[in-house]
């Protein structure tokens, strides 16, 4: 089974989160989507993809880390799903004229600091 260690040194290109915001925003635009990318319309939008990702995954019990028994075509319809979430995602934090990857960073301190390490050991 591979680390997230061995994954991150297999992944050759690094993607910002400022990147993919501001492409999503340029697609929006071209295609006059800003009227209908209101915070409630992308949260819907959110959930609903949420909902296609969760279909891959049902009815297949308990699935192994890496995928071993998958598809590429399963894996390629997973990474579409996956995106379509996170592209929601980042599109509802810009709406909302929040800092995602800020904020994330500051809940992994928050959560460090709920879920310290030692606490964690005894667990
Ligand atoms: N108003 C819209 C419509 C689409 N998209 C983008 C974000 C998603 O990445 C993708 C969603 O497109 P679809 O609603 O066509 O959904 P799928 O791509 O999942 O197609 P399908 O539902 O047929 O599997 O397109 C968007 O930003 N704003």
């Amino acid at each position: 089974m591979e680390s997230s260690c061995e994954n991150a040194r297999k992944y050759s290109n690094s993607v910002s989160l400022q990147e993919l915001r501001d492409s999503l925003a340029g697609f929006a635009e071209d295609r006059g989507w800003d009227q209908y990318h209101s915070p409630r319309n992308l949260l819907l939008a959110l959930v609903g993809e949420v909902g296609g990702l969760s279909e891959i995954f049902q009815w297949k019990g308990e699935v192994a880390k890496g995928l071993p028994n998958w598809s590429s075509d399963e894996k390629e319809h997973l990474e579409e799903e996956l995106s379509d979430v996170l592209i929601y995602l980042i599109r509802l934090a810009d709406v909302c004229g929040l800092d995602l990857g800020q904020a994330a960073l500051a809940k992994i301190v928050k959560n460090a600091k709920k879920y310290p390490v030692a606490a964690n050991q005894t667990t």
